[in-house]
């Protein structure tokens, strides 16, 4: 078995790939940590051959994953934000810096799909632009729903705002408080991720296809109006393309791996936004 370690900054998802058949044989998460419990956290260690991490914890909780994960398993590939990698040129000024996580989706992504927009909606919303000939422009980082609801709880005295209640596609005027806020930052968070699209896609002359991963994914899919295709696990893709281990991988699939869909014209991209400074 391989194991997947995908650690976000709020949840530290796995996932346990059959090596020989390719299946994946089960998943969970767990509140990122300071440190793993083997056997309430991770699944039996004793059927794993590999594992596979990208991690944007703090440096230690990595460095602490990676000594227990030694100690019981023959191989730990742990990924990082490299200049160049399977034909993408990373396009931040210091590599290593970019977010391996963000790293992963563009790298997915680019194989996937060629050129493409990498949206991850997770304790951040990350969105990351790749041309068709490999250059990663860099990307935006914006607070996601979660966080953007907790700072605003913060702000707001003697107003209960409920962190955990789902925000929707209800684009109404809230009128209760609660509403308000889940619709408030709804609306910011979808109309930053269609307006980055069309402003990047617009500037370089080219009509990405975007895929979303994520947390967040499947609520922020909902208001997108850009063409795109959900991804949920787009950051083990990267793992799996970074360092392929199994048959199918060596020949390139990445499991779960979407439809592409096709973007909308540029005309219509371009059209969109000259509508929008119109108003
Ligand atoms: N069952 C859940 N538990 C926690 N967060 C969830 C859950 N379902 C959706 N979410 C949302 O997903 C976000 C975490 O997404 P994820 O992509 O795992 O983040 P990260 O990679 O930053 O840890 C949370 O901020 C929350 O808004
Ligand atoms: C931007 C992020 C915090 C997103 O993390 P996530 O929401 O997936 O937990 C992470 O990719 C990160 O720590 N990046 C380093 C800074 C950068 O990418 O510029
Ligand atoms: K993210």
């Amino acid at each position: 078995m391989i194991l997947d370690l995908d650690i976000g900054n709020t949840l530290s998802k796995w996932r346990l790939k059959d090596a020989d058949s390719s299946e994946i044989r089960s998943r969970g998460a767990v509140w990122t940590r300071e440190e793993w419990r083997p056997g309430a956290d991770i699944p039996d260690l004793d059927v794993v051959e590999a594992v596979r991490i990208s991690s944007v914890a703090r440096a230690a909780v990595l460095d602490d994953t990676v000594k227990l994960l030694r100690h019981r398993v023959g191989a730990v590939h742990v990924a990082r934000s490299t200049a160049e990698a399977l034909g993408v040129l990373n396009g931040y000024e210091e590599p290593g810096k970019l977010g391996v996580d963000r790293w992963m989706g563009a790298l997915a992504g680019y194989q996937l799909a060629g050129g493409c927009c990498a949206v991850d909606c997770g304790s951040a919303i990350t969105v990351d632009f790749v041309l068709p000939g490999g250059i990663h422009l860099g990307g935006y980082i914006l607070p996601g729903l979660r966080l953007m609801k907790e700072s605003l709880k913060l702000g707001t005295r003697n107003v209960a705002i409920d962190p955990d209640s789902e925000a929707e596609e209800l684009l109404e005027p809230g009128r209760r408080t609660v509403e308000a806020v889940n619709h408030g930052i709804y609306m910011a968070a979808v109309s930053a991720i269609n307006r980055i699209y069309c402003e990047v896609c617009d500037q370089h002359g080219v009509a990405l296809p975007m895929l979303l991963t994520g947390g967040d994914a499947r609520v922020i899919s909902r208001g997108v109006q850009v063409p795109h295709a959900v991804w949920p696990d787009m950051v083990y893709g990267g793992l799996e393309a970074s360092f392929p281990l199994t048959l199918a991988e060596r020949a390139g699939k990445m499991a779960g791996a979407p439809k592409v869909v096709k973007p909308v014209s540029l005309e219509k991209i371009h059209a969109g936004l000259a509508f929008s400074m119109l108003l």
